[in-house]
């Protein structure tokens, strides 16, 4: 699928690393480092504009060796970039470890995922079918 992007950065654009991966890494444009402290978060700039289809998102997700090894996280995982947004795709970066992370300009920092999604229509309803679990949740079915 053909997406309209405007590169505003100072990087390539971003692309899957491997064949089949389903997200492509973004990375930091900044014109100088960002320094998290243990628990602050960041809005970080990606440079860059999407023009996503209707019926098309994209989830801004964290990677998992930034998780591991630095505890770098996103605060609203997975962040929701929608078909009619043309600002900027930015990354709400969180340190939930107990050191300083310097964000560097350039650095993969999250991955983007584009997905496709359903516009519901509401069918306001007296009742629900009947289902085995029913309201059963939060565990219901044990641990084992
Ligand atoms: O991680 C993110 C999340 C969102 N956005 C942009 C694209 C998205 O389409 C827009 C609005 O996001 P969202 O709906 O999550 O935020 P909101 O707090 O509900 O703001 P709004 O009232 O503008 O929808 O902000 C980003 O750049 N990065
Ligand atoms: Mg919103």
């Amino acid at each position: 699928m053909k997406v309209n992007i405007i590169n505003q950065s100072k990087h390539a654009l971003p692309s899957y690393q491997t064949p089949s991966s389903a997200g492509m890494d973004l990375r930091a444009n900044l014109d100088s480092s960002i320094v998290l402290k243990p628990l602050q978060r960041a809005l970080v700039p990606t440079g860059l504009y999407l023009e996503l289809p209707n019926g098309y998102e994209a989830q801004i997700r964290p990677r998992s060796g930034l998780a591991y090894k630095h505890g770098i996280s996103i605060v609203n995982s997975p962040g929701t970039i929608d078909a009619d947004y043309r600002g900027e795709i930015k990354v709400l970066l969180v340190n939930l470890s107990d050191q300083d992370f310097v964000v560097e300009d350039g650095e993969r920092i999250a991955q983007m995922v584009v997905a496709r999604h359903e516009t519901v229509e509401w069918q306001e309803s007296l009742s629900l079918t009947e289902t085995e679990r029913g309201a059963g949740g939060y565990g219901s079915t044990g641990v084992k």
